[in-house]
């Protein structure tokens, strides 16, 4: 079991879940990062004693030093690197969200770290340049360095221990539909943001839960899971199951299918990623199938919801289509819960870059981070021009 870890992230969602897994599996935390919060950073600090903080926002840098004056104390985009390449820590758990996590997840794997992934934006705008980095990295018939925390991820990956790529048919991501399953575009168009924030089976951070309201969540899970699991698009089923109890499944060629089932509780993936490869303790509530009675399927509603369908496009088309797809919609959730757009603004604004995108060649990181300002641009200027 993994001795030592940083947490990027650790005042958020998956953050504040991966403290309460470590304290019950006596794992210890020597870096803790946060972006604003730093009076919650401060109070992780006091508890976990660890070597290393760091905070984003640079002016909280002189209150945090002044708080811990023995403690090393970073900021900035820097700072967060030295976090995930911090040489006591073996294992990095990367729960930023957005295109802030790319950069370090890629870092951590060069400095020879495991990586327990949840910020999916990662893979969705540098799938291509981590498979490169693994390459390199991962050596035969060793662990898996890079180990999934995203639920669905966590699902696929305990459904493949002990079987041979070539006898996976088809992966099928459950989706819970999000707090509008069932409705029409005539019904999102005066949907406020507390509406929007109430995911029926999640209690997560605020831009993925956004995400999932647009189900665009899926389809950067589509993208995600291509690279996790080295399998095109067109292999990948999204199909709604509104219990979120199984949290995804695998085909098999000879038509057997395995599933992972759970109540919804992010502290079970994470657990299983740190504690890879044995199981953990018993920290979720066992699963009651009886009292749940009813597991029920249907399909996705690619009209209402046209973010998955534009998003398994740019899974097919690749390159910087992605890249601009998760730039797009990292803006488009921003000004949303600003206020300054509506829920269907989203995916019109979003949809209306992709439909204006040109494909860009995905060499180096520095590619990813110029097409991802230049998309963030191009949509400032386009909803500027709109709603001003
Ligand atoms: N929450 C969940 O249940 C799940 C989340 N995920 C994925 O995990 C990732 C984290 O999600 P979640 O925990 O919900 O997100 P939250 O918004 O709750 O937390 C994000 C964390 O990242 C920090 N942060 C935010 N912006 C930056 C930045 N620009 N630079 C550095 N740090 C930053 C925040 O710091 P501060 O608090 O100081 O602002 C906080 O610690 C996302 O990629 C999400 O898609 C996947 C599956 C489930
Ligand atoms: C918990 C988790 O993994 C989320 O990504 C979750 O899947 C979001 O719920 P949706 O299925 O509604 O997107
Ligand atoms: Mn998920």
């Amino acid at each position: 079991m993994t001795k030592k870890i940083c947490i990027l992230g650790s005042t958020g969602s998956i953050g504040v879940q991966t403290i309460d897994v470590v304290k019950k599996l006596g794992i210890k935390v020597v870096g803790l990062s946060a972006h604003k919060n730093v009076e919650l950073l401060i109070k992780q600090a006091r508890d976990l004693n660890p070597d290393i903080l760091c905070i984003g926002d640079e002016k909280y840098y002189t209150l945090l030093k002044e708080n811990f004056p023995d403690k090393i104390v970073v900021t900035g985009e820097e700072g967060l690197i030295s976090i995930a390449t911090y040489p006591a820590a073996d294992l990095i758990v990367n729960a930023l969200v957005g295109i802030s996590g790319l950069v370090p997840t890629i870092e951590a794997i060069l400095a020879g770290k495991k990586v327990a992934l949840a910020n999916k934006e990662t893979l969705v705008t540098g799938g291509k340049i981590i498979k490169m980095v693994l390459s390199q990295k991962q050596e035969k018939d060793s662990l898996p360095i890079l180990l999934p925390v995203d639920s669905e991820h966590s699902a696929i990956f305990q459904c493949l221990v002990g079987e041979e790529k070539k006898n996976v048919k088809k992966i099928i991501l459950t989706a819970s539909g999000g707090p509008f399953r069932g409705k029409k575009l005539k019904d999102l168009q005066n949907v406020n943001v507390e509406d929007v924030l109430m995911h029926p089976t999640w209690n997560m951070g605020k831009k993925i839960t956004v995400d999932s309201a647009t189900l665009i969540n899926k389809g950067f899970e589509v993208i995600e899971a291509m690279f996790f699991f080295d399998i095109r698009c067109e292999d990948i089923d999204v199909v709604i199951h509104p219990q979120s109890i199984i949290h995804s499944m695998v085909e098999f060629v000879d038509g057997s299918v395995k599933a992972q089932l759970s109540y919804p509780d992010m502290r079970l993936p994470i657990e299983y990623a740190l504690s890879f490869p044995e199981r953990g303790k018993q920290i979720a509530v066992p699963l009651d199938l009886v009292k749940i009675k009813n597991l029920t399927f249907e399909e996705p509603d690619f009209d209402t919801f046209f973010l998955l369908k534009i998003a398994y496009e740019c899974a097919k088309k690749g390159e910087s289509y992605p890249v601009a797809l998760n730039a797009a919609n990292e803006e488009a959730v921003k000004y949303f819960l600003e206020g300054k757009i509506g829920f269907v603004d989203i995916m019109k604004y979003v949809a209306k870059i992709i439909e204006s995108h040109r494909v860009q060649k995905v060499e180096t990181i520095r590619d990813i981070l110029e097409i991802d300002a230049e998309t963030r641009q191009k949509f400032k200027n386009l909803v500027e021009g709109e709603i001003s």
